[in-house]
């Protein structure tokens, strides 16, 4: 008989996961799962079950990969209003299962690994897509994924300056004290972008925030709100104009309000450029849209639960 699940809560998932090992895990994935049937991984779209009288919704995302040997599945909630400063817009939970037999292991804090393996995944269509030099970095949004992607970005890349606007600017000041960097708090989100070489957009907006006329060409934008076929964040002119890059054009093709709204149409995928299937772009205006993969969770989930217990194993 197997004991109970581990309960590995944000603390343990804070500690264990770092980005040095994350991306070229996540890496990996993104090839495998753009290879298709031939990668090993089973991820069928998520299923979303909205909450309308909260303004809410549940996702259920689970996902296999015969590669990683990793089975998961992770529970994310999703709300546009915050009802308490105290509880976050996403929460997850991921579970981690023994793909030989079916046996639960793992109950695992999913809001730090949601936070971490989205910056990641941007990281990594940054380093393919952006312009060189680089050297302006604008974050519009001071939540959760504006935070992770900040730490994410200066980790990975050297930008001289980075500037962050957010709706509400007493929130993109407490952003900017939080990490404790040299960080220009912006007053517009025009003011941000203009000129700026790498753009992040981390709002839960359902109007587009950022327009094609203020950023600078060959710029690269790595979109990643917007999950609903009806929120936009960036405008006709940007999806229109741009060469557009995303996680999973399966997903996005449904999900995604800057695609399905704006018609634009997609190049291709993060995991083709990876395998060489199709070209970066990095002199070009390139549009990173994410929607979100389960795979990346399981993979970010196995990282965190094989460093846990090898941790635990040294002990004993
Ligand atoms: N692509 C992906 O893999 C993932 C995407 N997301 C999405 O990323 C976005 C950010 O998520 P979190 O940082 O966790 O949320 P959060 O609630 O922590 O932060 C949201 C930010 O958006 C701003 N905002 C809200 N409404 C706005 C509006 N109308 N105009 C401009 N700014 C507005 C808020 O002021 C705040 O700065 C969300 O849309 C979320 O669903 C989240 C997880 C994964
Ligand atoms: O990938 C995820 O996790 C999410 N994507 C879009 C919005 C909610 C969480």
């Amino acid at each position: 008989m197997s004991g109970p699940p581990a309960f590995l809560g944000a603390d343990v998932v804070e500690k264990y996961l770092g980005y040095s090992t994350l991306i070229p895990s996540l890496e990996k994935a993104l090839v495998n799962y753009s290879r298709g049937k031939e990668g090993g991984i089973v991820q069928p779209i998520r299923t979303i079950v909205p909450v309308a009288k909260y303004r809410g919704f549940l996702g259920v995302m689970p996902a296999y990969s015969a590669v990683d040997d990793a089975l998961t599945t992770k529970v994310v909630t999703f709300y546009e209003t915050k009802t308490s400063s105290d509880i976050p817009s996403h929460q997850a939970t991921v579970l981690l299962f023994e793909p030989s037999n079916g046996t639960l292991k793992a109950v695992i804090d999913g809001k730090v690994i949601t936070d971490k393996r989205t910056a990641a995944v941007s990281a990594i269509a940054t380093k393919l897509l952006k312009p060189s030099p680089a050297e302006v970095l604008c974050i519009l949004g001071s939540g959760a994924q504006a935070h992770s992607h900040y730490e994410a970005f200066t980790q990975q890349f050297s930008f001289k300056e980075v500037r962050i606007w957010s709706r509400t600017r007493e929130n993109a000041e407490k952003l900017a004290k939080a990490v404790e960097g040299n960080v220009r708090v912006c007053s517009t989100a025009r003011e941000a972008v203009t000129d700026a070489d790498v753009i992040i957009t981390a709002t839960m907006s359902t109007e587009p925030v950022l327009c094609g006329d203020w950023v600078k060409p060959g710029a690269h934008i790595n979109a990643l709100g917007a999950c609903r076929p009806d929120w936009r964040e960036l405008d006709d002119d940007l999806m229109k104009t741009c060469v557009l890059y995303v996680d999973t054009r399966e997903a996005s093709q449904k999900e995604s309000g800057d695609i399905v709204q704006s018609g634009a149409s997609i190049f291709g995928e993060i995991g083709e450029i990876l395998n060489g299937t199709i070209s970066a772009f990095p002199d070009k205006t390139t549009v990173f849209k994410s929607v979100g993969m389960a795979i990346e969770d399981t993979v970010a989930a196995k990282l965190v639960y094989d460093s846990w217990i090898s941790k635990r194993e040294d002990k004993n």
